[in-house]
């Protein structure tokens, strides 16, 4: 069969026919080259478990890498090594604590102030920006003012805007071609990528300052095959990858998963007394006065002070005592995947699957979204309910979202190219999901609906992005 589509949900309907119609197994070849489609749990399982050596290169997506072969072979196991087992290990993962306190608190500041203002929030101006903030203190070891975090935010922006044009699908076939036949386009990303390594390479070099281990340390120090080191060049490349990794999908996450507490107040009010049962309401602001520095200051600042870092937040060990958060947070994962198909693989063998012969440089993608979404694996599988991932007592989680024993839903792949951020990101949701439930209550402003309905960009989101009011949940004590 040949397939002519560059729309996503177009390809994920097909899918769900062809499912339907011949069973578990979705395999399409695509022209000459073979690209196949798999939609089924127990495939994919048994594609990326137990034959994971063979599904694990990946297909020469990463033209703009400056290492292309970063994307198989020792070098990219050289790179995953660092990235997952040294740089994001959990003890350097808590190091970094006292950032993501920082950052909620400044995020806390902007969402006040713009309510202040118009009276409403864009919640994803607010959450994007304290993830790429996030992701630059991980990244560089360094704090920015926001007028650096916004230079960073618009020059990636450009960048990722590329991606998914028919300049970047040419230019992925073939890179010469593309450059011929979209000039301009490539002149204004031959710009983009400047302006990226004029902003990235001061920070680079900024890194002996920092405190913890920062992700360009790592880099620094990365001993490639043949005893090589990356160049400041490739250094910009795989910083730029990062600081997307780390932004785009959990931003997008926590914006679903946000318009969905909004969307149904029930929960909502659910997540919010399972928080105060274990960490009791939160603090009520401290009185008008006078701050450390001689400056007064209204109850509303409290969140500026010193620093911006709040005076009291839900601690990460405590986020693991709050089962329905966690609930609450794969349900977003599963109902709305930032990517709906996993980052292409490459067969590096001939495989036989289900009667089809998969050839050799055969590029896989897993139906991320489907699976979540299957009627035979998940009751009502459209409706928001995190109660499903609770035990039956309600006691705690017991999901494996890895998926090393089945798997059910994938948002973060599976096996050996399963994403190398997957615990960081989770540990970005609880944590500010808790907290921002913590503080405010969020409501739906009057005359606006939220609406669920998706758009493909580089990850999945909201067509329509969440507006929200809030009202402060501390109590101002009078003396
Ligand atoms: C909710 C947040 C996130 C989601 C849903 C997500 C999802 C994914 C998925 C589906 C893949 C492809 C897996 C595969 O091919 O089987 C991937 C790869 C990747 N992710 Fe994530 N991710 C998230 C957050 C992060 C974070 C926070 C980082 C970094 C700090 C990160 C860095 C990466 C990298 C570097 C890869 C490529 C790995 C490779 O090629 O081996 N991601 N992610």
């Amino acid at each position: 069969m040949l397939l002519l589509t560059h729309s996503l949900p177009e390809l994920q309907s097909i899918i769900r026919d062809l499912k339907s119609r011949y069973g578990p197994l979705v395999a399409l070849s695509i022209g000459s080259h073979s690209s196949v489609f798999v939609g089924s749990h127990s495939l994919t399982h048994q594609v990326l478990i137990q034959k994971g050596t063979t599904f694990s290169d990946r297909p020469e997506i990463y033209p703009l890498r400056a290492i292309s072969t970063a994307s198989y072979g020792p070098t990219w196991r050289a790179f995953r090594h660092n990235l997952a087992s040294n740089f994001l290990r959990p003890s350097n993962v808590k190091s970094y604590s006292w950032a993501r306190k920082y950052v909620l608190g400044v995020m806390i500041a902007h969402i006040q102030e713009q309510q202040e203002a118009v009276g409403t929030i864009k919640v994803i101006d607010h959450i994007y920006l304290a993830m790429l903030h996030l992701s630059v203190l991980m990244c560089f070891g360094v704090k920015l003012q926001d007028s650096g975090i916004n230079d960073i935010a618009s020059v990636h922006g450009g960048v990722l805007s590329y991606l998914g044009s028919s300049f970047f699908k040419i230019f992925i076939v073939s890179p010469t071609l593309a450059k011929i036949l979209f000039r301009n386009k490539w002149k204004k990303f031959d710009e983009l990528r400047s302006k990226q390594y004029q902003l990235l390479v001061p920070l680079m070099n900024t890194r002996t300052k920092a405190h913890n281990l920062s992700y360009i340390d790592t880099l620094v120090k990365l001993q490639l095959p043949e005893d090589s080191k990356l160049t400041q060049t490739e250094m910009v490349s795989m910083c730029s990858e990062f600081l997307v990794g780390g932004t785009e999908a959990t931003s997008n996450a926590l914006q679903w998963i946000m318009a969905n507490l909004v969307k149904h107040p029930c929960i909502q009010s659910k997540l919010y007394d399972e928080i105060v049962a274990v960490v009791g309401p939160p603090p009520p602001p401290s009185p008008p006065g006078v701050d450390h520095v001689g400056n007064s200051w209204s109850p509303r600042q409290v969140f500026r002070e010193r620093d911006h870092e709040l005076e009291l937040v839900i601690t990460e060990e405590n986020l693991q005592k709050i089962p329905y958060l966690k609930a609450v947070i794969l349900e977003g994962l599963r109902r709305h995947p930032p990517g709906h198909i996993v980052l292409p693989h490459r067969v590096t063998e001939e495989v036989e699957l289900q009667g089809y012969k998969i050839p050799k440089g055969a590029t896989i993608n897993f139906m991320v979204a489907e699976m979540g979404w299957d009627p035979e694996v998940w009751d009502d599988p459209m409706e928001f309910k995190p109660e499903r991932f609770l035990m039956n007592d309600g006691s705690g989680v017991g999901f494996d979202v890895g998926g090393s024993k089945g798997i059910k839903m994938m948002p973060f792949g599976a096996g050996r190219r399963i994403c190398p951020g997957a615990d960081l990101a989770l540990l970005h949701l609880e944590y500010f999901v808790a907290n921002l439930i913590w503080y405010f209550h969020w409501t739906v402003p009057d005359g606006y609906t939220v609406d669920l309905t998706e758009q493909v960009k580089f990850t999945v989101v909201m067509k329509n992005p969440l507006k929200t009011k809030i009202f402060s949940r501390t109590k101002t004590t009078t003396a």
